[in-house]
């Protein structure tokens, strides 16, 4: 088994919870949860009774105690028992943030009979942000996949066209239907010429030059929202292939949806499917690749219940941690994941990154717009020049980091 180097729990800051005073995490307990839950009330056709069941979880949020699962034919339902165990007698600001985020998607699909026999099983209940989340950006798309066609041409790996792709995926991030809903905010700009002050650590040419140095090696990409932002994932897998630097890609999917728009193995098929479709000349040689490569298992879609439990990523299982320890590179996609590497924890801002993630068991590329209030491996004067120039730089989705953790 691949030596894990856990933090010291003695050296630990304490969690994020909604529970403090002002914080974003406060509002998004208290506030946004509730909005979120009503809009799974507008956007589906529920039964009476399932709309009860999630009128009643929106006013349970946030004084209401935390309780067991119910929902008895899910998968999940043991595990989550004991996640819980810890928070008996404790209310929604009281338990840690990300925990009480990932616990209130999973209480949505117990509302929403997921996991039941029937009609609502197996119903993705953010199924039309997702699909919206991908026809609003049928522009932005077809430019990408320009982009990829012409990205794919030389035989070896591009490093210009590589770093375009990984800003493009960077961005694709801010791209988060849990914050802004499909076409409601212009997110899916392809602009690769955005300011690059606004990355807060750029590590893009290191990246590009350890993946130009690759030969049929693999690449894993713990990913994150499906709609745009999975677009960009699909163009740098389909670049690694078709170069060569991967002989295979993984992707490493949530076994079921959860903070809206997280993506599942069913979400890729239907991208690639949706992609299949286009009249766009371009989208469709894209398209093809992509599901020759699935098809031809280049590409492998996993997914784990891990990916959708409230934990930190330290605590990820030996079998993940030892088939992730094959892997080159490992691409972390997105905020939620972000913070689940760090524990979802007060950290200085000036923390080295690596310093909080040596337990990862493989070299780690992390790319993520800031959408908490969390941040790691950046200089006190950034910190003090953003405090000033943009008071919401934390959590508007506006600025990202690109920060590479090295294990050769
Ligand atoms: O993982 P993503 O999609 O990049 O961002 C998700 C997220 O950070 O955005 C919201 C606002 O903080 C949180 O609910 C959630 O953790």
């Amino acid at each position: 088994m691949k030596q894990r180097n856990f933090p010291d729990p003695e050296l630990m800051p304490p969690p994020i919870k909604g529970s403090d005073e002002g914080s974003f995490a406060h509002s998004s307990v208290a506030v946004r949860l509730g909005v979120i839950a009503k809009r799974v009330i507008a956007e589906n056709d529920f039964t009476p009774e399932i709309v009860e069941n999630l009128e009643k979880l929106i006013q349970e949020i946030p004084y209401g105690l935390v309780r067991p699962l119910q929902d008895t034919h899910s998968p999940d339902l043991a595990a989550w028992t004991s996640y819980l165990e810890p928070f008996q007698n404790c209310n929604w600001l009281e338990i840690p943030w990300y925990f009480a985020e990932a616990y209130f998607y999973r209480r949505i699909l117990e509302a929403t009979h997921y996991f039941q026999p029937g009609r609502w099983q197996a119903v993705d209940p953010f199924e039309y942000q997702k699909n919206l989340g991908l026809s609003t950006a049928i522009d932005a798309i077809a430019a990408l996949s320009n982009f990829v066609n012409n990205a794919i041409q030389d035989i070896h790996p591009n490093k210009t066209y590589l770093k375009e792709l990984i800003y493009f995926d960077l961005w694709g991030n801010r791209a988060d239907m849990s914050l802004w809903p499909a076409g409601e905010v212009e997110q899916n700009r392809v602009e690769s010429e955005r300011e690059k002050s606004y990355i807060l650590a750029d590590d893009t040419s290191k990246v590009a030059d350890r993946i130009a140095s690759f030969s049929s090696t693999r690449i894993d990409f713990i990913i994150d929202n499906a709609g745009f932002e999975l677009i960009g994932d699909l163009c740098i897998a389909d670049f690694l292939l078709t170069t060569n630097a991967a002989g295979t890609v993984y992707f490493h999917l949530k076994a079921h949806p959860t903070f809206v728009s997280d993506a599942t193995i069913k979400d890729v098929i239907y991208t690639t499917e949706f992609l299949a479709k286009s009249s766009d000349r371009d989208v469709k040689a894209f398209a093809l690749r992509l599901k020759n490569y699935i098809a031809n298992n280049r590409l492998k879609l996993r997914e784990h219940l891990f990916w959708t439990s409230p934990l930190p990523l330290w605590e990820m299982p030996d079998t993940i941690v030892n088939d992730l320890a094959r892997s080159h590179l490992i691409f972390l996609k997105g905020d939620a994941n972000y913070r689940r590497s760090m524990g979802d924890r007060h950290w200085p801002f000036t923390t080295p990154y690596g310093d909080i993630v040596s337990y990862f068991p493989a070299p780690l590329v992390a790319l993520r717009t800031l959408k908490s209030e969390l941040a790691a491996g950046l200089q006190t004067a950034q910190i003090e020049m953003l405090n000033h120039q943009d008071p919401d730089w934390l959590t508007n989705g506006q600025w990202g980091v690109i920060q590479f953790v090295d294990r050769s």
